[in-house]
């Protein structure tokens, strides 16, 4: 597709956007996720160029005054990290808009169409989202991977196992320190976690100016943290003298110890609050684990499996097995039958005309892909159609050591 495409009867026209299109995006991506105002001008320019790498879709009412842009989806090339350790460039789905003057009318699904057809012809293995409501994106193929717990720490109650080090080893970090130190160890961190996403560098500038859009009056900016091995920013509410951690990252057993010691320390702070894995030890670490509350289980990060070939082949396996799947795909071209041969750990995968002992449908393999959604749980769910001898191989290969984290929301 060149520019645009719409029929003499369809005035809503699919088009790629032009530069002077973008204060027109922005405002309808603000008032479809019901935010106050737009992007400010600095922060458009530099997620411009996080866009510029990926693809954007429009459509535009062509038969409304002033041709409105009533539509919009993009994505961004984002690396995540398969269980073994490979990196796979992903099609990260994001900043999907449908005008509330528009809404049900199949915009959304038009404008996913064409991306799909885009992620295939650029040969993306896998795509990725994070989702605003949990009920659009399995009908694309798409099912949740990673789910994270939301918890709270009361640092009355919250004290460690071990007994402090003599010097905490974490220092707050002045801007320099922090431009210096947080993207290495970032980086470093998510090349051997299982789903991390590793922000390309054109997302630092955004994450670390931390402009004033990002809080209220009551909020403040970020303060961070930083160990040899790690680094947590968390922002502090005044309203209820709560520190909200925004990022938590360590590369090592010890700096998770240290960094998790002084935030759950904090003086005249009565809570604080994060996103981790589901497989955190910093309950474990405390001497009473109800000092961690779980107040909720999220999904973090939606996959959709696009070349079941290649995806399957990226990843490392927990068994070594051979099963042949019949895949279902209600929306794109991945049906048919895979022949997935495990060997120490690798795969090899064949199209096969065999008959089949698992039927599992896209969505349902995109869950269970990383290893953070249970083989087990989704045939008792009914989603995974075989003999539970099968269901138990399946399990066992696709089981991981730790449960995947993305770590960012996009
Ligand atoms: C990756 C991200 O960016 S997540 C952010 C998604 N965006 C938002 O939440 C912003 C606010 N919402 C919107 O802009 C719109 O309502 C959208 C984008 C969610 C939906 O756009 P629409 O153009 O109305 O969707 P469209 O008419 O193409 O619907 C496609 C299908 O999804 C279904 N659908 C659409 N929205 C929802 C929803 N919120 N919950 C459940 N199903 C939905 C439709 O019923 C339809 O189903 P079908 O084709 O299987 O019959």
């Amino acid at each position: 597709m060149n520019n645009s495409s719409s029929d003499a009867a369809d005035p809503l026209s699919l088009e790629r956007p032009r530069g002077t299109d973008w204060p027109e995006i922005l405002e309808i991506d603000a008032r479809a996720f019901a935010l106050p105002k737009p992007l400010p001008a600095d922060e458009m320019i530099e997620f411009r160029n996080r866009a510029g790498e990926g693809d954007t879709v429009i459509i535009r009412d062509t038969g409304s005054d002033g041709r409105p842009i009533v539509a919009v989806s993009l994505y961004f090339p984002v690396p995540l990290t398969v269980p073994g350790g490979e990196s796979a460039t992903t099609a990260g789905l994001s900043w999907v808009s449908v005008s509330a003057t528009h809404r049900r009318r199949g915009l959304l699904r038009r404008m996913i169409t064409e991306q799909y057809r885009t992620w295939r012809e650029r040969e993306f293995p896998l795509a990725t989202l994070t989702a605003s409501e949990g009920g659009i994106y399995e009908r694309f193929g798409f099912g949740p991977a990673i789910f994270s717990h939301r918890v709270r720490v009361t640092p009355a109650s919250a004290q460690f196992r071990t007994p402090p080090p003599a010097d905490s080893r974490v220092r707050y970090g002045n801007s320099e320190q922090v431009v210096r130190h947080v993207p290495e160890v970032h980086r470093r961190w998510a090349a051997g976690r299982n789903g991390a996403i590793t922000r390309p560098e054109t997302w630092w500038p955004s994450i670390i100016a931390d402009r004033a859009f990002r809080r209220n009056s009551q909020t403040s900016g970020l303060h961070y943290l930083l160990h040899a091995d790690g680094y947590a920013a968390y922002r502090i509410d005044a309203r209820d003298k709560t520190a909200i951690v925004e990022d938590f990252v360590a590369a090592t057993p010890e700096a998770h110890t240290d960094l998790w010691r002084v935030l759950s320390s904090l003086d005249l702070v009565s809570a604080v609050t994060a996103s981790i894995p589901v497989d955190d030890p910093l309950p474990h670490k405390l001497v009473n684990a109800r000092a961690l509350e779980v107040q909720g289980r999220a999904d973090e990060l939606w996959v959709s499996i696009l070349d079941v070939v290649a995806a399957l082949e990226l990843r490392t396996y927990g068994a070594d097995g051979d099963l042949v799947l019949d895949v279902t795909d209600g929306f794109g071209d991945r049906a048919g039958r895979y022949r997935l041969t495990v060997a120490d750990a690798r795969a090899t995968v064949t199209r096969t005309d065999d008959a089949p002992q698992a039927g599992i449908d896209i969505a349902t393999l995109s869950s269970v892909y990383l290893g953070g959604v249970g083989v087990r749980e989704m045939a008792a769910a009914g989603r995974i159609d075989a003999d539970p001898e099968v269901v138990a191989q399946l399990a066992a290969m696709f089981a991981v050591d730790e449960a995947p984290f993305a770590g960012t929301f996009f």
